[in-house]
């Protein structure tokens, strides 16, 4: 892993030499300014307005590239460089970054964001997959908690984590980080917009709400900061981007989540509602359900469950709010919900589950399939 407290980010090797020379892009013009976005209920916190350092970014961004021979930025890799040093300065400062932070910079790439967290005043820690390290593989306690406990001159001693994250390991690396609010303050992220509006969803009202925002919601306080244009981009993608920040809740902040083979006791606030044919719809789905736990509600009393290999014969029910349910649960638990399924059969085109109108309850399930 690569502790970094100069101006020195890792820079990306070289591509292996291919059969054919692969021809390197032509530059791509200067980026125009990045915009709130207009899309959704939620609307942005910050509104970026025109980047004064633009032209830096762009040219030592393309300097930088220039400068390793051959190098073709790997899709795969999710390798878009940020040419507009001011969404850099944003990124930064959406995250709070100053004096003595200490940071976890997600895939440095040519160092550009990098230089935006030391020139605030922070101890960069980065882990770029170009390099042998994969976030995805990172183990968060064994290799960064020491560099933090070293760093860090605040008493709290908290990192923050801030990122131009490679789209495709986005939802990897909320599932990674989030839960993680003993040792991370906050999270900023440059993802796709569509992944940003979509984490930073808190309504249970809408079809959109899925799994993963009862995961996000559970763990952090998610806001959707502001639009970043593709043209900000080199090669520039097919989609735009977006800042997001989480506000990671300590440990104390939530209900008791167990980990693997353990008993849990979670909230449930987003088991809001419940329709008259639900029953029915979970009966029907039993027949190809091996094991499940349910988690009921019930307007006074905490309800304990267990997992089971039967069909569910308990009627359940109710109205009203639900302080609390608590579940033993005989496996691996990854959710704040705890509903335990075995595959099941998936529907042409449709997410595994039958849809109905208890949405979150059904993306649980969904989720934990
Ligand atoms: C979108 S680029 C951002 C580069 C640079 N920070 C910038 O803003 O221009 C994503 C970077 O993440 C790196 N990366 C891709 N997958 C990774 C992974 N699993 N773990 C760590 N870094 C990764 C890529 O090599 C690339 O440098």
């Amino acid at each position: 892993m690569a502790p970094l407290t100069s101006l020195s980010p890792p820079l990306p090797h070289p591509s292996p030499s291919p059969a054919k020379p692969r021809r390197r892009p032509p530059p791509p013009p200067p980026p125009p300014h990045f915009t709130p976005s207009p899309r959704g209920p939620i609307r942005p916190a910050t509104i970026v307005s025109a980047a004064s350092g633009v032209t830096d970014g762009y040219h030592s961004t393309i300097r930088s590239l220039n400068s390793r021979g051959r190098h073709v930025p790997r899709k795969s890799l999710g390798q878009n460089y940020m040419l507009n040093s001011k969404v850099n300065e944003e990124l930064v400062a959406a995250a709070g970054v100053g004096e003595g932070d200490v940071v976890l910079e997600i895939g440095p790439g040519t160092g550009s964001l990098t230089d935006a967290l030391l020139a605030a005043g922070a101890t960069v820690f980065a882990v770029e997959k170009i390099i042998e390290e994969d976030i995805t593989k990172f183990n968060v306690h064994s290799h960064f908690l020491p560099f933090l406990e070293e760093k860090s001159h605040h008493s709290t001693k908290h990192a923050k984590v801030v990122s131009n994250l490679p789209f495709n390991i986005s939802t990897d690396v909320v599932k990674l980080l989030l839960p993680m609010g003993d040792v991370f303050s906050i999270m900023v992220l440059l993802l796709q917009d569509e992944t940003a509006l979509r984490l930073a969803d808190a309504s249970i009202q809408t079809p959109e709400y899925r799994p993963i925002n009862v995961f996000v919601n559970f763990y952090s306080e998610p806001e959707y900061k502001f639009k970043v244009e593709r043209t900000n981009f080199f090669p520039q993608p097919k989609v735009d981007g977006a800042v997001i920040s989480f506000k990671l809740k300590n440990a104390g902040e939530y209900p008791p989540v167990g980990s693997h083979k353990s008993s849990v006791s979670c909230q449930c606030q987003y088991l809001c509602q419940c329709s008259p044919d639900f029953l029915q719809w979970l009966h029907g789905l039993q027949a190809s359900v091996a094991t499940i736990v349910v988690v009921m509600r019930h307007p006074r009393e905490k309800i304990s469950l267990s997992s089971t290999s039967s069909p569910i014969k308990t009627p359940f029910f109710l109205h009203g709010p639900i302080p609390s349910v608590s579940v033993a649960a005989a496996a691996p638990i990854d959710l704040a919900l705890l509903l335990l399924l075995p595959p099941v059969r998936r529907e042409r085109g449709g997410r595994g589950i039958p849809s109905h109108p208890l949405s979150p309850l059904c993306a649980a399930l969904s989720c934990l399939s």
